[in-house]
């Protein structure tokens, strides 16, 4: 029997090594935080029934990560701890219960976010950062000043008066604009997009070359001051002060004076946190006093004065019955798994996608398979793991479809291309329908009384071929359809009538070129003015528009030489579709503020902060999202944040107000 249990909580923790040094080191996890988590606390509690087993080595005794051989190691003066793990109101009763045992006097605590990225441990002396070291194994670290020092955001030299010599931890972040401009720029390149911003900013710092890393968007959250003369009574009052000299540290952080005011904290920022510019994945709460918080100590992996509420992951596990193959708008080719009914975020779910043919390989994923689901942002449940324990004695490994599931053509997968393709664009019904789909949706023509269901029933019933039959469409033909009436289809008449007056842009985006998504067909009909220039436009002179690289331009070149979309632009012309930018567009745009780059910070009155960036982009100006040396205008409204404003007078930006700026144009 012990034996047994001996034999399951070593197994248990060299597959939790193996995930960590995946996870750490390779900044490639094959399993979710989820799955690791659940595994972890399998073997806590076998750990805890079981005292006789301990090792002071177990995952659950140890920070989990590692030093590279690839940059100096560094021992860290200051251990560097993990956090203990929470994920329920009780939970944190429970911490304040043993912790009030500990510490006498009152207790407040500071919020703050769990902000997802690479932890770093900064060394300041007089003032100027000597020093930028991971994490590691919590004891020893790399040695990656270099490559930190290349963080905009970050000052390498203090302005102002704080400490002279201390160490201050944050978290090496990519927000996700700049995470998604790199996959922007991958996916242009033909290459393999990174999987999430945490594992990309980790990697990123990992990097051999310094002027590499400094490409990249990465920044720094400051949420530890760690001094040698206890220069600060509490925690927020040294976040404070590391803030005024010019640390990013986040204004979400909050003092609360109670669990209650902690809970409403974690309520708030469950749904909050979505609205944020980067990724996290929880709250930390910390005891404020530090004199407290030496008296609480350490246990042998993390901190007793502090604790991480974990945002519930929104992931069950349930069987995978079947895996179908769907044929998208475009051909690409998704497989989907036909799951076992389950409960997941509020919803039931019974179908969830499988991405291609190389993540069910990655995952090994098999009809049968007991699968875990995941809802992340996407409204498209997907599988991320496989709970191997269950698997089926019986089970085979998933052999990929090789024909289309529509019209039988053998399918196509083009080097470097994850997915596969069923080549027979014009013959193959869903393509055929998706096309027509894509053009009606909300942010293509955003066609009034018409959905994709009534779109497939018109193309069965023959009344459509393509999206440029919808515009001949009458009345007296959809009535006797199913499930319409009269109104229905007067109002789908008179909702495609409507569409006639979407922009250019919009038009350009509906047509359905391949790679040519909402933002692209944006940047394209600015550049362009015209579909006749456009259509016109060889190789180069695509490639020449900002953002717009050889696939796209090839793209384009294939659609325009279709004969058959030759047709059907001609005949949406004829029908009076917007085919150029309109008049109030053109005289919109200028060259006033080409070359100059601007930040836009706080509230304004005059125009709101989404119009202010069209302004600036209308008038060929630049936006973005962080001050630097680059910056030329920082268009400063109400609330401007203090952090923002030391950096833009430290690097002698010039700060103009919404007036100033109005006046500019
Ligand atoms: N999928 C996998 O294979 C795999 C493997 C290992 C670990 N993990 C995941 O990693 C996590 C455990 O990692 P961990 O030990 O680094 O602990 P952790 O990430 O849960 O917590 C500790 C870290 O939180 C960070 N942090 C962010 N904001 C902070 C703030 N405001 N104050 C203090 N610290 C803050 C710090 O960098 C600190 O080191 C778990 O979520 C686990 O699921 C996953
Ligand atoms: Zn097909």
């Amino acid at each position: 029997m012990s034996n047994h249990i001996q034999q399951k909580i070593e197994n248990l923790r060299d597959t939790l090594h193996k995930y960590n040094y995946e996870y750490y080191v390779l900044d490639n996890a094959s399993i979710s935080d989820f799955e690791f988590d659940q595994l972890l606390k399998e073997l806590q509690a076998l750990e805890t029934a079981h005292p006789e087993f301990f090792d002071a080595n177990s995952p659950t005794q140890k920070v989990g990560g590692t030093i590279t051989k690839n940059f100096e190691t560094v021992v860290h003066k200051n251990r560097m701890y993990s956090l203990d793990n929470s994920y329920s109101q009780e939970d944190l009763l429970d911490w304040e219960k043993r912790i009030s045992k500990i510490i006498e006097g009152d207790i407040t605590y500071t919020c703050e976010l769990k902000y997802d990225g690479a932890s770093i441990n900064l060394t300041y002396e007089n003032g100027v950062l000597v020093k930028a070291v991971t994490r590691g194994d919590g004891v020893q670290g790399d040695d990656v000043t270099n490559n930190v020092k290349t963080i905009k955001s970050l000052p390498l030299k203090l302005q102002g008066d704080f400490v002279d010599n201390f160490e201050i931890r944050g978290e090496i972040i990519l927000p996700l604009d700049g995470f998604n401009q790199m996959n922007l720029a991958r996916e242009e390149a033909g290459e393999e997009t990174y999987k999430n911003p945490r594992n990309t900013a980790s990697g990123s710092l990992k990097l051999q070359d310094s002027t590499e890393v400094a490409k990249r968007p990465l920044d720094c959250l400051l949420y530890q001051v760690l001094t040698y003369q206890n220069e600060f009574e509490s925690h927020a009052q040294a976040l404070e002060k590391a803030r005024q000299v010019g640390f990013k540290v986040p204004e979400t952080i909050k003092v609360a004076n109670s669990i209650d005011e902690v809970v409403s904290f974690v309520n708030y920022w469950d749904k909050a946190r979505f609205d944020l510019p980067y990724e996290t994945d929880g709250i930390v709460i910390k005891v404020n006093n530090i004199r407290q918080q030496e008296e609480l100590g350490y246990t042998a992996k993390a901190p007793r004065w502090a604790i991480a509420y974990k945002f519930k992951a929104e992931q069950v596990s349930t069987k995978l019955n079947e895996i179908t193959y769907q044929v998208g708008r475009t051909g690409a080719i998704t497989p989907v798994a036909n799951l076992e009914p389950v409960q997941l975020a509020g919803t039931t779910v019974k179908r969830a996608s499988l991405h291609n043919a190389d993540q069910i390989a990655l995952h090994d994923i098999r009809v049968g398979d007991e699968v875990y689901v995941e809802k992340g942002g996407e409204i498209i449940p997907k599988i991320v793991g496989v709970d191997l324990t269950k698997r089926p004695a019986d089970s085979l490994p998933t052999i990929y479809a090789t024909h289309c599931p529509e019209c039988s053509t053998p399918l196509v997968r083009t080097e470097g291309d994850a997915k596969h393709y069923c080549p027979n664009e014009y013959g193959c019904a869903p393509q055929v329908a998706g096309r027509i789909v894509h053009f009606i949706s909300r942010k293509a023509m955003n066609i009034d009384g018409l959905g994709a269901e009534t779109v497939e029933l018109l193309c069965k019933e023959k009344l459509i071929e393509n999206y440029a039959d919808l515009y001949a469409l009458k009345a007296e033909q959809i009535i006797p359809l199913e499930r319409m009436a009269e109104k229905s289809a007067n109002n789908m008449v008179a909702g495609i009538e409507a569409s006639k007056q979407m922009p250019f842009e919009k038009v350009l985006f509906a047509l359905g070129i391949r790679f040519v998504g909402e933002t692209v067909a944006k940047k394209l009909a600015k550049a362009f003015k015209n579909i006749e220039a456009l259509f016109e436009a060889n190789l180069e002179t695509l490639v020449a528009v900002d953002e717009i690289g050889d696939r796209i331009a090839e793209s384009i070149i294939a659609f325009r030489n279709e004969p058959l979309n030759q047709v059907l632009v001609a005949k949406l012309k004829d029908y009076g579709l917007q085919f150029s930018l309109s008049e109030e567009d053109l005289q919109n745009q200028t060259d006033t503020l080409v070359g100059k780059i601007f930040v836009v910070s706080g509230v304004f009155h005059k125009v709101s902060r989404n119009e202010l960036k069209k302004l600036i982009e209308d008038n060929s100006g630049k936006v973005s999202s962080s001050i630097s040396k680059k910056t030329d205008y920082i268009v400063a409204g109400d609330n401007m944040g203090p952090a923002k404003l030391q950096k833009a007078t430290d690097l002698g930006v010039a700060i103009i107000s919404e007036d100033d700026f109005l006046a500019m144009l």
